[in-house]
């Protein structure tokens, strides 16, 4: 990607993940609504790429997205237990403003957050906690029907689906990134299910890395790293993006220790 790219939300712990990673290997424009601290900031990136800007602000995103050739966008509130009138706000209507915004100038690939919050009403009573653990076959893999378990989780759909219509009206390449949850340095701690979801800093970089190099259409992809424990398919993010994770929740302990083979 010769084109800047723009990262909404970078200030954000995945916004962070990805700069503390990637911080050199792109031309990057930051937006967040929050002025970012200078240790927030790499040092490749000069005054005039960062705006801090509402992602339902179409005035100040035409302006902040103007001559990008991608998007990566995280913007958004990430609670689960967000109210209907900020996921309605900031994930739902901003996440249109930045697709409508992108396609408008011809941006080529558009990486959207989405969440495993958009399928969590998956998780049934009777699959769980066994759907959770290293011997159950259970697996999502991006082609089922999303099935929030709350209103974040349907603003996440919801995006999903604008992504769609955006690609379809106007060829530019979307992929969706349900990511699990993550945890820097450790899985989350005496969490099952955090640990099946687990999505390391690395990992997360290496995956929008690859969202930004591969060649794609429309993507629902699974953003964890390669854990023992899982219920999501990492399969088809390998087979698009070219996804090679390192990480593995079962290199830690439960309280999140890590083993002898990976301790420093
Ligand atoms: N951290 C995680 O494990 C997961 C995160 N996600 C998604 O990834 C994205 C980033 O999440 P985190 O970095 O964890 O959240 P975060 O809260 O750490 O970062 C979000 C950033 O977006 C900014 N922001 C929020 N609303 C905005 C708006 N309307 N306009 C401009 N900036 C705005 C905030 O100021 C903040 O810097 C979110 O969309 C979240 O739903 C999805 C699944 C898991
Ligand atoms: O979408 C998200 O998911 C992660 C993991 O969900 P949780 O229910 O296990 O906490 C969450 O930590 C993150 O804040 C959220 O944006």
């Amino acid at each position: 990607m010769d084109k800047p790219v723009l990262l909404t939300g970078a200030g954000g712990r995945v916004g962070q993940a990805i700069l503390g990673h990637l911080g050199d290997r792109y031309h990057w424009r930051l937006l967040d609504r929050e002025p970012l601290s200078s240790d927030k900031i790499p040092e490749t990136v000069s005054d005039a790429d960062v705006f801090v800007a509402d992602v339902t602000d179409d005035y100040a995103v035409r302006n902040a997205i103007d001559g990008v050739g991608a998007v990566v966008h995280l913007a958004g509130d990430p609670r689960p237990e967000a109210p209907w009138d900020s996921v309605l706000r900031n994930n739902i209507d901003g996440t249109q403003t930045m697709l409508e915004e992108a396609a408008n100038v011809g941006v080529e690939k558009f990486a959207f957050a989405s969440s495993n919050h958009a399928v969590g009403a998956y998780e049934t009573e009777d699959r769980t906690p066994q759907m959770y653990r290293t011997d159950d076959q259970f697996r999502l893999d991006g082609s089922e029907l999303p099935r929030p378990g709350n209103l974040y989780g349907v603003s996440k759909a919801a995006g999903e689906t604008l992504g769609r219509y955006y690609h379809d009206e106007s060829g530019m390449s979307v992929v969706c990134v349900r990511i699990g949850n993550l945890t820097r340095g450790h899985p989350p701690r005496n969490y099952e299910r955090g640990q099946a979801m687990w999505l390391s800093y690395r990992d997360c970089a290496h995956l929008f890395d690859r969202c930004l190099q591969a060649d794609y259409e429309y993507e629902v992809v699974y953003g964890i790293s390669d854990n023992d424990r899982k219920y999501y398919s990492i399969d088809r993010a390998r087979d698009a993006l070219g996804y090679d994770p390192q990480d593995n929740s079962a290199d830690y302990h439960a309280d999140g220790t890590p083993k002898e083979h990976i301790a420093e």
